[in-house]
């Protein structure tokens, strides 16, 4: 049987959704699915129209149904959706009635596996309870905390005898590595529907399910797919990843058009003295960022001879709250700094503060080992225990934008393409 491929239409606007379908059908895909996000923002009328809009093609409704499924499959079904998804995880009572419904209204069900405890172990009995399509899922937020459907979907499709599913986070070399691994369906929602070029997207999918290569699967440290991502997205994009916080306030970049990625070496120093923003010099490793509090605005804590004694040790960059100066020499040499504030006076060597104790700086809290990310927006910082879900929910939002920018590209403006007036807080 040849690899069907969906696309998961995880979008909240219909018409958005309709326009993304078309440029992935003419990339290739095979079968539609209207997601969860599109039938809770619009309802069953987003099913009505993607089957009016597409007829002949196999729509999926991602129900998610955890509880009444006769009503929920009749819905779906009436709607006009050929298949509809189900938890897995639901209570047999709901999956049994949901097959009776399935039955009545001549439509298939896929379950999804998404948080069962015994994945393997459910899908058989799924199977036998009548179940036409397994989907080995990993959720969006799971995705960002580093699960990965792959590990599961070899023992599910030994298992079964119904095709099975793959979904959650699939790209190119995922969908090389599903095929390979005997999966029938491969879903895909993110990395077709938020591409600044749908179409191209959808083609990129199909050909690599259709000839699927052998992907060496590259294994990087966690540190480094963090900095890989973390260096490659905005600070804005990861400030709305953290529901718009972890920005410093009232600090600059001095150096236009830098990158600034690293792990914080913090400095707690007082009015006057730059003794321990220099030592830290010293402590920092290669790829570290010195982040620094100084109390004040008007006495230089840092300047152009430190700048120049960090590009020794390969110290990614420093953040000073508090006042800088040799602003010409600090921006001939290059390297990231970010200040409160620029002044010609500097204080003396006397050495009161800390070196890696926890600081306050542009208003918010720095450890240690978090990390700090500046650009030419600003500096945010991302504390260590969230910086790999951060840094993805990161890279998930830049990849949203791409899309964006593309639609504005075609004429639109942004409020209509939000439909801000439709999401204005009631
Ligand atoms: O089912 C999905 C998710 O739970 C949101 O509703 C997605 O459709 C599915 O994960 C595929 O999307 P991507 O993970 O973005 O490929």
């Amino acid at each position: 049987m040849k690899t069907i491929v969906q696309v998961a239409l995880d979008l909240l606007e219909i018409d958005r959704a309709v326009q993304i379908a078309k440029e992935a059908l003419e990339g290739g895909v095979d079968w539609i699915e209207v997601g969860t996000p599109l039938i809770k923002s619009e309802g069953m009328s987003a099913i009505r129209r993607i089957r009016k809009e597409f007829p002949g093609y196999t729509v999926l409704a991602d129900m998610k149904t955890i509880d009444t499924g006769s009503i929920e499959v009749e819905m779906a079904a009436k709607s006009g959706a050929d298949i509809v998804m189900i938890l897995g995880g639901s209570d047999n009572s709901t999956i049994d009635d949901s097959v009776r419904s399935a039955h009545q209204y001549g439509v298939k069900l896929m379950a999804d596996l998404m948080s069962v405890n015994d994945p393997v172990e459910r899908a058989i009995q799924l199977e036998k309870m009548g179940i036409d399509y397994i989907n080995v899922h990993v959720g969006i937020d799971q995705q960002m905390q580093g699960y990965d459907p792959i590990y599961l979907l070899k023992d599910v499709v030994d298992a079964v005898n119904v095709p099975v599913a793959v979904a959650g986070g699939i790209d190119e070399q995922r969908s090389s590595e599903i095929v390979n691994t005997g999966a029938d369906i491969v879903i895909v929602g993110g990395n077709i529907t938020r591409s600044d070029n749908v179409s191209r997207a959808a083609k990129t999918i199909r050909s690599s399910v259709d000839s699927p290569s052998k992907f060496q699967v590259s294994k990087q440290s966690l540190d480094d797919e963090i900095y890989e991502l973390l260096t490659s997205t905005s600070t804005p994009n990861i400030s709305d990843a953290m529901h718009r916080k972890g920005a410093m306030r009232k600090i600059i970049p001095l150096v236009q058009d830098t990158k600034m990625v690293g792990k914080a070496v913090t400095v707690q120093t007082f009015e006057g003295d730059w003794a321990k923003p220099v030592q830290a010099i010293d402590i920092a490793k290669p790829g570290d960022v010195i982040v620094i509090y100084n109390s004040s605005k008007d006495i230089a804590c840092w300047g152009g001879l430190a700048t120049f004694s960090c590009l020794n040790k390969g110290i990614a960059g420093v953040v000073v709250d508090g006042a800088v100066r040799d602003v010409d020499d600090i921006t001939n040499i290059g390297l990231p700094i970010f200040a409160g504030n620029t002044v010609p006076n500097a204080g003396d060597p006397k050495g009161f503060g800390e070196i890696n104790s926890e600081i306050t700086c542009g208003s918010q809290n720095v450890r240690p080992g978090d990390y700090i990310v500046g650009d030419n927006n600003g500096v945010v910082v991302v504390p260590k225990e969230r910086a790999y879900e951060i840094a993805r929910r990161s890279k998930e939002i830049e990849k949203g934008e791409q899309r964006l920018y593309d639609e504005v590209k075609r004429g639109r403006t942004l409020s209509d393409i939000a439909q801000l007036n439709k999401w204005e807080k009631q």
